[in-house]
């Protein structure tokens, strides 16, 4: 059960094929104020452990079992069919799924206090015929939230996203006045709950080059996100913007703010992942239940070599048990 100061996490293993079976089991490593379950396929998680020559042990999970060091809990979850490092198998893509329908049940029922994620391959579920495309809209749906926001956490940063995983095409029509409302009545309510800010200042990014340059390189400033920014600052929340976002990185005018809204993946991932990538965390805020996960991919080329880094799934857990004792303290 979850217990006020030890609260008990989910950590999903993510693609069998990749590098999230060995990362999940390097969290025994360290002691952590929380009690770490890890869900995936223990036999594979053995594997991958003797492969990469870890003394780290494998024990069954039962709730209320304390931690032990060197020994992680897993909660067996069987794979459909054997997992090769390296090699992305369709087949194995219900089981992916299958892994986070644990453990959002188990948050839903209270007996998980967070979920943490490895990665998981887009393409290889979309492959096996589940439209897929990324953890935060997986579980917006399972949970039945209408939006949720991608933010990543690193390099002294915080860059949040107004759209996520579609194509750049697809990019100006998904920005209208309402999703940039909601979206940021959820980074500014999210920041205050749930990582402690009082009054978050958040930095918006324009859409175009030079934030459309007076409306000559693009209208959707003017006419989309000036008046959203408008209406939300008349309402007393703290908002720049938008801000050309050639230079919103730019240390001087990062440290007027608390958080970025980009307008889409690639305006500002690369910015936060050059800066901090291996120690970086990807958190969904609006979600009725905490979500952290890597902020890297399945790294196939490094499953089962053991040379993969853990420092962002170690930093997902921290900002994941972090993140819990805000929701308690805030209760
Ligand atoms: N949280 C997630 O589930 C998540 C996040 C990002 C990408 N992805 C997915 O992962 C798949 C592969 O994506 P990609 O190839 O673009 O990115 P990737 O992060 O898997 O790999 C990019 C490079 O970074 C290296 N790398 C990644 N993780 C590392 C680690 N822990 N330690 C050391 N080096 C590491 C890889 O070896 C590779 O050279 C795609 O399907 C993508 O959508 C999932
Ligand atoms: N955009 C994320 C990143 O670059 O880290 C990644 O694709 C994972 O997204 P989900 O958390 O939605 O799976």
């Amino acid at each position: 059960m979850v217990t006020d100061d030890f609260p008990v996490l989910a950590i999903t293993s993510g693609e069998p094929a990749g590098v999230g079976p060995e990362l999940c089991a390097s969290l025994a490593d360290r002691q952590w104020p929380a009690h770490l379950v890890v869900l995936g396929d223990a036999e594979l998680i053995e594997e991958r452990l003797a492969r990469i020559g870890s003394a780290v042990q494998v024990r069954a999970y039962q709730p209320g079992l304390a931690p032990e060091s060197g020994m992680i809990d897993v909660l067996h979850q069987p794979l459909a069919s054997p997992a090769v490092a390296g090699e992305l198998n369709a087949d194995n893509a219900p089981y992916v799924l299958a892994l986070l329908d644990r453990a959002v049940q188990g948050c839903v029922s209270g007996e998980f206090a967070g979920i943490v994620t490895a990665p998981v391959h887009k393409g290889v579920i979309c492959d096996a015929g589940v439209p897929f495309t990324g953890h935060t809209e997986y579980l917006a749906e399972r949970t039945s939230t209408p939006l949720v926001v991608m933010m990543l956490v690193g390099g002294g940063m915080r860059v949040a996203l107004a759209t996520t995983h579609l194509p750049l095409s697809a990019v100006p029509a998904a920005i209208t006045p309402a999703l940039l409302e909601q979206t940021l009545r959820i980074v500014h309510r999210d920041l205050v709950s749930r990582f402690g800010l009082d009054a978050p200042r958040i930095l918006v990014a324009g859409l175009n080059p030079h934030a459309g340059e007076g409306g000559h390189m693009g209208r959707e400033e003017i006419e989309v996100i000036t008046p959203v920014l408008d209406r939300l600052r008349a309402e007393g929340m703290l908002l720049v913007g938008p801000l050309p976002a050639d230079t919103l990185f730019v240390p001087h005018t990062l440290a007027q703010g608390d958080a970025v809204l980009a307008m889409y993946h690639d305006q500002g991932l690369p910015v936060l992942k050059h800066a901090s990538f291996g120690g970086g965390v990807n958190v969904t805020l609006g979600l009725p239940i905490i979500r952290t996960s890597v902020d890297h991919g399945t790294a196939l080329d490094l499953a089962g070599s053991g040379r993969a880094d853990p420092g962002s799934l170690f930093a997902a857990v921290e900002l994941a048990i972090s993140m819990a004792a805000s929701k308690r303290k805030s209760a």
